[in-house]
């Protein structure tokens, strides 16, 4: 065989056909099933998008109306799982309490082996609104507190942020917080869908998948990213201090969190610029112009020193600090939103599989003898 090129980290390499979403970083433009994230961000709301994504069309109201059905339907979760959960040490990573609660939710999947696409779907739905609670009460449950019942007087959005924090969201705060969860619902192929693609390709079944994707989710080089923003964040008082603590990292030679991207590389992420927007919004109706200030400030020593853009996470990080969600949770609600995208592509590789299954350059010693 003749040695294929081999390309490390698989940068630009392309994995897989598929119609769900593209970064056309040219054109600056992140395409969600021929549509604009950005624009579907300002326009619809999560659930639309969920739709979208697993359907392939947006909805009308009664379609709307409908997936808000099927998902109330879906919101009874097994008490076994919060009892399992509630056995773990409280100090669990919240991202491991995740992986496991996904993992042990298919045990309660009559029609796990059916990966039909019909059967996919449903699944799908009921992660969708299972992981919400999942993200809110798995810690509570961890931690020996009763658990939070969805509401179903509120919108998706509303109703995740009210599990998170316990107070009934006012219009601006879920507003700004379902365009979160639209700007992270899906992104083409970065590790963590990959990681599920790559595990469904076995026709292994969809939580197994999702499973692989939270663990790949929870590095600091992915989703993590937004939790170690947000410590960074907090160790600097002013646009000062944060100016020296980032020289100072940048003088080790460290990574600093929420900057760069391996594909936009050296421009913008779009969906950045719209949470900039939404942290300023947020900021001065919590009277807390300082974090906004702080930020930018951030912003531009990353400009000046590497000519590096914030990624998303870098202002989904304080805008979810104002919202008032716990920092341990920053990366699970990453990956609740996240939920659609992936088992659209999960439902995808299902439907036109082809193993994954490549080569190696093989460095190693031959010849040898025991
Ligand atoms: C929603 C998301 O998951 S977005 C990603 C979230 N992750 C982060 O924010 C973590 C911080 N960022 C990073 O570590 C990187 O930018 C990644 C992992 C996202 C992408 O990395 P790669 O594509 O592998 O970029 P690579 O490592 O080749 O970086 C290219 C150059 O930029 C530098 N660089 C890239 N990101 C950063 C950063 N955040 N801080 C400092 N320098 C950086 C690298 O050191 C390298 O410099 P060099 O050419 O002088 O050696
Ligand atoms: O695309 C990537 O590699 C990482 C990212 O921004 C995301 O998953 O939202």
């Amino acid at each position: 065989m003749s040695d294929p090129s081999y390309v490390p980290g698989l940068e630009n390499v392309i994995a897989s056909e598929t119609a769900i979403s593209y970064l056309d970083v040219d054109r600056e433009e992140i395409v969600l099933r021929g549509y604009e994230l950005i624009e579907l961000a300002q326009q619809v709301a999560y659930v639309d998008v969920a739709e979208l994504l697993l359907n392939g069309s947006l909805p009308d109201a009664g379609g709307r109306q409908e997936l808000e059905r099927k998902l109330a339907d879906e919101y009874e979760m097994p008490q076994a799982l919060y009892d399992m959960l509630s056995a773990m040490p409280e100090e669990v990573n919240r991202m491991d309490l995740l992986r496991t609660g996904i993992s042990a939710l298919a045990a309660f999947d009559k029609e796990l082996e059916d990966h039909s696409t019909d059967a996919n779907r449903r699944k799908a739905i009921s992660l969708l609104a299972k992981i919400p609670q999942l993200v809110a009460n798995g810690t509570r449950a961890a931690s020996g507190q009763f658990v939070r019942v969805p509401r179903n007087d509120l919108s998706y959005a509303g109703n995740f942020l009210y599990m998170l924090t316990g107070t009934k969201p006012n219009a601006l705060e879920e507003r700004i917080f379902d365009q979160s969860l639209i700007v992270y619902s899906e992104h083409e192929m970065p590790n963590s869908t990959f990681a599920a693609r790559v595990i469904a390709s076995t026709m292994s079944d969809m939580y197994g998948a999702l499973a692989g994707a939270v663990a790949s989710l929870k590095g600091y080089l992915h989703g993590g990213a937004n939790e170690a923003v947000m410590y960074m964040l907090l160790e600097a008082g002013t646009p000062d201090e944060l100016e020296r603590l980032m020289l100072s990292k940048l003088a080790r030679k460290e990574r600093i969190m929420g900057f760069g991207h391996r594909v936009y590389m050296r421009k913008p992420d779009p969906r950045a610029v719209l949470m900039k927007a939404s942290l300023e919004k947020l900021a001065q109706a919590r009277g807390r112009r300082d974090l906004y200030d702080k930020c930018i400030a951030g912003e531009a020593v990353m400009l000046k020193e590497k000519g590096l853009y914030p990624n998303l996470d870098y202002y989904a990080a304080p805008v979810y600090d104002l919202l008032r969600i716990p920092i341990p949770l920053f990366t699970p609600v990453f990956l609740a939103a996240r939920t659609a995208g992936i088992c659209a592509h999960v439902m995808e590789q299902h439907d036109h599989n082809r193993l994954f299954r490549p080569r190696v350059r093989y460095m190693g010693p031959r010849g040898l003898h025991p």
